[in-house]
């Protein structure tokens, strides 16, 4: 049976009832499509741990994993949308909490949980950030703008490859699984969205590495030597470990992957 939600009529007659508007600054884009809300819980399974949720809107992505089978935690910002929630979950057994995901101890959700959303724009990156170096997660399958998923899985010299795709890389296997347009949207929003999945790999965070990663990144229109040095790195170690590496002193950032920015950290850090 479709999901009631998946209809802009019925996902308008719902706000104007409860009195209510989409927030733009809380992204609140509604899901409208019915095929698409299938695939995105198709590509969440198999449910093998609790999962999160941020941002259940009106509920349709809530509702489809509770039916689905998962076993559901959806944190909501926007305490206005309570009464609606409470109407359109009506006896799944979901569970609810208003509060910002952002200040969520994320720390101490159980291993193996999931996260599947679909994200609201202005916090994804910083989100995704913090869960993936919780290191409890067995999977994050989240819809987000399409340009912030191809920086999620961008490659080396490519024009989306920056500390995004870098932090992604050394956490998780990324795949953007597929583009969905403005109209499966309500209201559209004015770009494109993906669905990506996230399988983390258990590896913990490496602030050292990030601190470079950072610093190489930061200055992007000048070469990684001077990045480096203008961000306080000691000359010398940087200049042997461009040699060491053979790494021209013309070389940006953009054109080093993962394995290359570890070798640096370890060559800058200890000279080895
Ligand atoms: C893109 S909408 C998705 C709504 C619903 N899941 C859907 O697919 O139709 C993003 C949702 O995240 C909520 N939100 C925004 N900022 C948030 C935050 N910091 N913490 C938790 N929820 C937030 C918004 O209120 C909105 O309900």
């Amino acid at each position: 049976m479709p999901n009631p939600l998946t209809s802009p009529k019925t996902v308008r007659e719902l706000l104007s009832r409860h009195g209510l508007f989409a927030d733009k600054r809380l992204g609140q884009n509604f899901l409208v499509s019915e095929a698409h809300l299938r695939r995105i819980v198709e590509a969440a399974k198999p449910f093998t741990g609790p999962v999160f949720e941020v941002g259940p809107g009106l509920g349709v992505l809530t509702r489809a994993l509770a039916e689905a089978g998962a076993e559901v935690t959806a944190l909501e910002k926007d305490t206005r949308l309570k009464p609606v929630l409470e109407e359109t979950l009506r006896g799944l057994p979901v569970r609810l909490l208003f509060q910002d995901a952002l200040r969520f101890p994320w720390e101490g959700v159980p291993e193996g949980s999931l996260l599947v959303a679909n994200l609201p724009y202005n916090i994804a990156t910083p989100l995704v950030t913090q869960l993936l170096k919780t290191g409890r997660f067995a999977r994050l399958v989240f819809l987000v703008q399409k340009e912030v998923a191809e920086r999620m899985t961008a490659r080396p010299g490519s024009p989306a490859y920056g500390v995004l795709s870098l932090r992604v890389a050394h956490h998780a296997r990324a795949e953007k699984l597929f583009d969905l347009p403005p109209g499966a949207f309500f209201p559209p929003p004015k770009v494109q969205s993906s669905l990506v999945r996230l399988t983390p790999l258990g590896v913990p965070d490496d602030p050292e590495l990030f601190r470079l990663v950072e610093a190489a990144f930061g200055q992007r229109r000048k070469t990684l030597k001077n990045a480096l040095l203008a961000a306080g790195y000691p000359r010398e170690r940087v200049v042997q470990a461009l040699a060491a590496l053979r790494l021209s002193e013309k070389v940006r950032a953009e054109d080093l992957d993962l394995p290359l920015f570890q070798t640096l950290k370890s060559l800058i850090y200890t000279g080895e």
